[in-house]
């Protein structure tokens, strides 16, 4: 989505009331595109890339791949390439909860990135996960099906 027609995490807090699905986990911003949101997907794998990438590979219609790494920050599961892959694809961003790489390209680049920090060691290759599962963390449940929004202040799904 445009950052034109972006809305707030915190208006739609305010629209939305007690009952909002904001995420306590505390991300880091890294992608150049600090607003972003789009229809959910997800991934769920640990210190192990090959299955997002392949997902990031196919068009995302302007969604945002959510990645649930366990939390695991020991190793990088979305590095330079792989963003790249997913803006060209047309994926608005990812969530990584987990850890990225090449943060300063990342910057520089037209797509949303919120990660729990940096590991520039690479994470296996076997493919190792389930893809558009629920994935949960930060006290929300992310599924196919809602719409995410994300910004400087937080992520609320919708
Ligand atoms: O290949 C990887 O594991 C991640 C990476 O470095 C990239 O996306 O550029």
């Amino acid at each position: 989505m445009s950052e034109s027609t972006f809305q707030a995490t915190a208006d739609l807090v305010d629209e939305i009331g007690a009952d909002v699905r904001s995420c306590d986990t505390q991300f880091r911003q890294f992608g150049g595109r600090r607003e972003f949101s789009g229809p959910v997907r997800t991934v769920r794998c640990h210190e192990d890339n090959a299955l997002l990438k392949s997902v990031l590979g196919t068009p995302g219609d302007g969604a945002v791949l959510v990645v649930d790494g366990g939390a695991s920050v020991h190793t990088a599961l979305v590095g330079d390439l792989i963003a790249e892959l997913g803006r060209s694809n047309g994926w608005a961003g990812v969530i990584v909860h987990g850890a990225i790489r090449d943060s300063a390209v990342i910057g520089g680049m037209d797509f949303g990135c919120k990660a729990l920090g940096t590991n520039p060691r690479k994470s296996t290759k076997t493919g190792a996960g389930e893809a558009d599962v629920d994935v949960a963390f930060g006290g929300v449940t992310f599924r196919v099906g809602d719409v995410v929004h994300s910004d400087d202040d937080g992520i609320v799904v919708v």
